[in-house]
């Protein structure tokens, strides 16, 4: 399994401060929705440039005008662009459509999706790279979340996926066993006390598992 560290900061410099630290430990950089609404896709430019041999994931969470929204980021030097899994199935083809052309990959963001079984079974049909199962940080806020949700999604999936909600040392063993091949790790490495000692246990509970 990868580990993906989300960038929830919002500044290009906290960006690069972060990586300098925990690029090492991580296979996929991130860039999260926020910080690309401030500083612009500008962010993915400065990152890739800095990181050529990372994925870097701009997380656009789009919603409308998939293949144009999919080229911008393409163009700007992302690797991974996401698209929202409750879009409209032609905003979701459209950009499927710019990273074939691209040679990148479109992931699907599931957040906020309730019927996950039938969904998933569309955008696989759509062609989409890898679906994320996906609770955002207004849910994980919410009394009584549980990741166990996505999990059980996860392993009834007959697509690939990743897992995103409030990853940390203690979760991350069973989003691997329920069959994910990409852990998104934000707030577990960028607030920690000792980011890259944090990726490197996250990085080290993979291994241990295989
Ligand atoms: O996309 C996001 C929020 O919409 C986050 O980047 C994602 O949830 C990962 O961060 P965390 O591990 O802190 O949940």
């Amino acid at each position: 399994m990868k580990l993906q560290v989300a960038i929830d900061l919002l500044s290009t410099a906290d960006a690069l401060a972060l990586l300098h630290k925990v690029a090492d430990h991580v296979d996929i950089i991130e860039l999260g929705t926020p910080l690309i609404k401030q500083q612009g896709l500008s962010v993915v430019t400065n990152v890739k440039a800095a990181y050529p041999d990372k994925l870097v994931f701009a997380d656009m969470k789009t919603m409308d005008a998939g293949e144009l929204e999919a080229e911008l980021a393409f163009k700007a030097g992302a690797d991974i662009m996401t698209v929202l899994a409750s879009a409209a199935d032609s905003t979701i083809a459209g950009a499927v459509k710019a990273g074939k052309a691209h040679g990148k990959h479109v992931v699907a963001d599931m957040i906020g999706v309730a019927d996950k079984t039938t969904r998933l079974k569309e955008l696989k049909a759509l062609g989409v790279s890898w679906v994320e199962l996906h609770a955002g940080l207004d849910e994980q806020a919410q009394a009584g979340y549980s990741i166990e949700s996505l999990l059980e999604a996860g392993r009834n999936a007959d697509v690939a996926f990743s897992v995103a909600g409030g990853i940390n040392t203690e979760r991350i063993g069973a989003v691997e066993a329920a069959g994910a091949t990409i852990a998104v790790a934000g707030a577990a490495i960028y607030a920690a006390k000792d980011p890259a000692e944090a990726a490197k246990t996250l990085r080290a509970r993979i291994e241990k598992h295989g």
